[in-house]
């Protein structure tokens, strides 16, 4: 409250009033401002006032008012500020009285209170300074003097009805007599304003003269020529109500702007000094309008009654003045209250002070002790950090001395180790190189030896060959040799024979002889003559054996040729264990005991719509056919001339024909089978024919097409279905090749085995619903057969082709479906192609197309199928009921082919001519 009361003006206007300033009012204590004694009392006060309201008002009473006037010195600012003062300071004393009452005065700065650490922390200017020096005081002391002199009647005035009068109870004194101050303020309005700041007097008189003219009912504006016309806006001086003046003057104190004062008669009279700048010199202005001017008489009736109407008021002013005089004792008594309260809180703020200033001490005293024992601690710790950094600094030095110790140790150690691991490894690499060229001597000695060894062996091989090749010619030439010892000591022995004869002969003759020389002469001669016919008779009979050779080939062939190009054999296999006979068809071989070329097949019983049973005779003729008890022996007799006919240099192919598990297999490639007996064929025929000269070589190869593929099936099984072969055909010489094929020199019959059973191996077989095992790509066991004689110097080149084809049956009976279904419809265009050759053979037109592109089968076959070769087909059937429907199809096509004249094969062979 008191620091807001310090900083506050309200609060310092506030402050003021209880102040002691009534009662301790002295000259000291006056508002130095003013330079005005104000009543320090209400007893000065009184003083003052008493005279001026127990006499009358007259020109002594006006002369020691005139010595009062000076009171005024800067009335306007006085003047305004006590009226303002009062009615703010009357309207506070209440309220702090009514707070004194309520005890918020008490209980804000009484002695009971106790002040926040705050407030004891305030300076002691804020309470102390302002009770000695007082200067607060003095300001209140002008407020309540102010108030009592000038607001009282204001306040009282209004309260009690009374009219307004600011007049001031101070009597007012013209040095010359008059009035002029009124005269000088009255009709200068913002001039009035503006000098009032400057001249006290001027001021006062213009205050004066407003309230009194208007009072008095003079009009307020005399026509004076000394004044100039008032402005309009010009408000007659209203103390309670501060004008644009006293306003402004408090707002801006702003230079005045002042007229230049101009005397009436300026020329008449002398100015002693210049306007305005004494008092003196404005009352001779003054007087001197009045006397030029003025009724001085009527004017001075008029000022006396003004002053009878001033001292009534004045009068009455007095009884207000008691009014006031209550108030002021309810005032002191309300002061002395506050005074004492005052005392109280001031006794309390002096012990709190004192403690304060106790506490102070002791806080001042704790602080020294407190900046000993920081400035101790500070010490401490310096020492402390000083010894610290000592000791780190040792540390340190003793550390970087042990570090640089143990490096250098360790760069020792290093260096040592590095010495040490750089000796073992030389060493080490010292042994690995002796090593090293231990083993490259050893590898090199070993390669040499190696690289000898493989050239003594390359010689030893080469020798080997050589001495191979030797033994070769020389068995060539034994065997040669062997033949002609042969042959000579046939002739030889014949001779020996003839010879023994004629020797019997000549020593019976020498016998004779030598009964009679003559006649043994003779004898001799004619035994001689007998040897030489002999021997001539031998020769020839040896060229006419030649001669019957040939004429047996000639022969041969043309007992094959008047068979057919084409011949078609038909053979049903026996029924097997699991086949029970009444699942066997019906099935008849009527010239089976004669040529046994006919085969009935009975269709189902039928009954006819008269009851009738009948069955339908299929009747099929062939070149031959075998029954089921027939064996692969009696197959073969049949067709060991068409090998003997390869041998002569005939492109035969002798293919099986049927549907699965017919028997082609069988017949075919079985051990017992076509192939193995014609290979042994060959080879007995051929070792026969050596003695006629003929020497023959056999080369083999086994293929399959499988799904339009060629197969190896004498190659690497890994690679079949993967290795490409292709069919090239030499149109000029009628000779097939196939690329990248495995060719089988067959020296011996046993080699055919093997081979059979390597082709038997690698052959794809699947499992299908009508076989078990069923093999699922034609097979071509093809066998090149090149004989010459050497004799005769005849040359022959025939190709024996024996193929087994796949099963034949229809798409649906198959029941293949998948990888089954594309080998089945494979299958079956291929044997459509088959058909489509022959039939295409079977026109007979020369140049005419063949289809042997149609599939893989018939290309390969191409110059195993036509004029130039024999062909003889095989048609399998099966004996079972089930399998009728195939076997009638595999039969009928059979026929078609049996039917079919491809026309003259020709020997594929040079014949020396004999
Ligand atoms: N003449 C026969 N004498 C005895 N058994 C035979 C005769 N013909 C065929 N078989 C037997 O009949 C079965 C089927 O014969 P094979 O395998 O030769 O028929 P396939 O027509 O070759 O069949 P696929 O077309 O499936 O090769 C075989 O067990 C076989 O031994």
């Amino acid at each position: 409250m008191d620091d807001e009361n310090l900083s506050h003006p309200r609060a310092s206007t506030r402050s003021r009033l209880p102040q002691p300033g009534l009662r301790e009012m002295t000259s000291a204590t006056t508002n130095s401002r003013s330079h005005i004694p104000l009543p320090g009392s209400i007893a000065n006060k009184a003083t003052s006032v008493s005279p001026t309201r127990s006499k009358a008002p007259n020109p002594t009473d006006t002369k020691r008012s005139g010595s009062i006037i000076r009171q005024p010195t800067s009335p306007t600012k006085t003047h305004t500020r006590g009226t303002s003062y009062a009615s703010s300071t009357m309207s506070r004393s209440n309220s702090t009285a009514t707070r004194s009452i309520k005890g918020s005065f008490s209980s804000t700065v009484g002695a009971g209170s106790i002040r926040p650490a705050s407030s004891m922390a305030r300076p002691a200017s804020s309470i102390g300074t302002r009770k000695l020096n007082g200067s607060s005081i003095s300001r209140p002391a002008t407020s309540m003097d102010t108030r009592m002199d000038d607001a009282t009647g204001s306040v009282l005035g209004k309260r009690k009805g009374m009219q307004f009068f600011s007049f001031p109870h101070r009597v007012f004194s013209f040095p010359n007599g008059s009035l002029g101050g009124i005269s000088s303020n009255g009709p200068r309005s913002s001039d009035t304003t503006s000098s009032t700041a400057d001249n006290p007097i001027t001021s006062l008189a213009t205050q004066l003269a407003s309230v009194s003219l208007a009072d008095s009912g003079v009009p307020d504006v005399v026509p004076c020529p000394l004044f100039k016309q008032p402005p309009t806006d010009y408000t007659p001086f209203n103390p309670m109500r501060p004008g644009k003046a006293s306003r402004g003057k408090h707002a801006t104190p702003s230079q005045p702007q002042r007229t230049p004062f101009v005397p009436f008669n300026s020329s008449t009279r002398k100015q002693p000094a210049p306007i305005f700048l004494t008092k003196n010199s404005s009352v001779h202005v003054f007087n001197s309008c009045i006397d030029t001017q003025w009724d001085h008489e009527l004017r001075e009736k008029h000022m006396n009654d003004m002053f009878e109407v001033f001292m009534s008021r004045m009068n009455q002013q007095g009884q207000n003045s008691a009014g006031l005089k209550e108030s002021v004792d309810f005032y002191k008594t309300r002061i002395d209250e506050l005074e004492k309260t005052r005392d109280t809180l001031t006794e309390s703020n002096t012990n709190l002070r004192v403690e304060m200033e106790l506490l102070k001490t002791q806080l001042i005293t704790a602080e020294q002790s407190l900046k000993v024992a920081q400035r101790d601690q500070e010490i401490a710790m310096d020492d402390l950090e000083m010894r610290q950094r000592i000791e780190i600094e040792s540390i340190r030095q003793d550390s970087k001395k042990d570090a640089e110790a143990l490096s250098a140790r360790h760069k020792i150690e290093m260096q040592d180790l590095r010495r040490q691991f750089e000796n073992e490894i030389e060493d080490e690499k010292a042994a690995r190189v002796r090593e090293l060229g231990k083993m490259t001597s050893k590898n090199a000695s070993a390669l040499q030896e190696s690289e000898i060894e493989l050239k003594s062996k390359l010689r030893e091989i080469d020798s080997v060959s050589s001495l191979l090749e030797s033994t070769k010619a020389e068995l060539d030439r034994e065997r040669k040799h062997t033949n002609d010892l042969r042959q000579n000591l046939d002739t030889v022995s014949s001779n020996s024979v003839t010879l023994e004869s004629t020797i019997r002969a000549l020593k019976a003759r020498i016998e004779f002889l030598e009964g009679g020389r003559e006649e043994q002469s003779e004898a001799f001669e004619r035994c001689n003559q007998d040897m030489m016919d002999a021997l001539a008779e031998t020769d020839a009979v040896k060229e006419k054996l030649r001669r019957e050779e040939t004429l047996r080939r000639k022969l041969h062939n043309q007992v094959q040729e008047l068979k057919g190009n084409i011949r078609v054999f038909c053979r049903v296999r026996p029924s097997l264990n699991n086949e029970p006979a009444s699942h066997l068809a019906a099935m008849q071989y009527p010239d089976e005991s004669e040529d046994a070329k006919e085969i009935n097949i009975m269709g189902p019983e039928e009954k006819s719509s008269l009851g009738t049973v009948s069955r339908k005779n299929n009747n099929f003729s062939f070149d031959r056919v075998f029954g089921p008890r027939t064996q692969n022996g009696e197959v073969f007799d049949e067709i060991s001339q068409l090998v003997q006919s390869a041998l002569d240099g005939y492109n035969v192919c002798i293919f099986c024909y049927g549907q699965t598990g017919s028997g082609k297999t069988h017949t075919m490639s079985s051990q017992d089978g076509m192939i193995p007996r014609a290979v042994h064929q060959i080879y007995e025929t051929a070792q026969g024919l050596e003695e006629k000269g003929w020497r023959y070589t056999m080369a083999g190869n086994f293929v399959e097409v499988y799904n339009e593929n060629l197969n190896d099936l004498l190659g690497n099984p890994d690679e079949l279905d993967k290795k490409k072969h292709e069919i090239r055909h030499d149109m000029q010489r009628g000779k097939t090749i196939i690329t990248d094929i495995t060719t089988v020199q067959l020296d011996s019959p046993e080699m055919v085995e093997s081979i059979l059973k390597n082709a038997d191996a690698n052959r794809s077989v699947a499992a299908t619903k009508a076989n078990e095992r069923s093999s699922r790509s034609h097979s071509v066991f093809i066998l090149k057969l090149i004989g010459e004689n050497h004799i005769t110097g005849e040359r022959s080149e025939g190709t024996l082709n024996l193929v087994d084809l796949a099963g034949s049956e229809r798409l649906s009976h198959s029941g293949a479906t998948g990888e089954r279904l594309k080998e089945t419809q494979n299958i079956n265009r291929s044997l459509s192609s088959l058909g489509d050759v022959i039939a295409a053979l079977g026109q007979g037109k020369d140049g005419g197309h063949i289809p042997y592109r149609n599939s893989k089968l018939t290309y390969l076959l191409q110059f195993s199928l036509g004029g130039n070769s024999k062909t003889l087909m095989f048609v399998m059937a099966s004996p079972l009921q089930a399998h009728m429907s195939e076997t009638l199809t595999s039969l009928k096509f059979a026929t078609k082919v049996h039917n079919t004249h491809i026309g003259t094969a020709k020997r594929q062979a040079r014949v020396r001519d004999t």
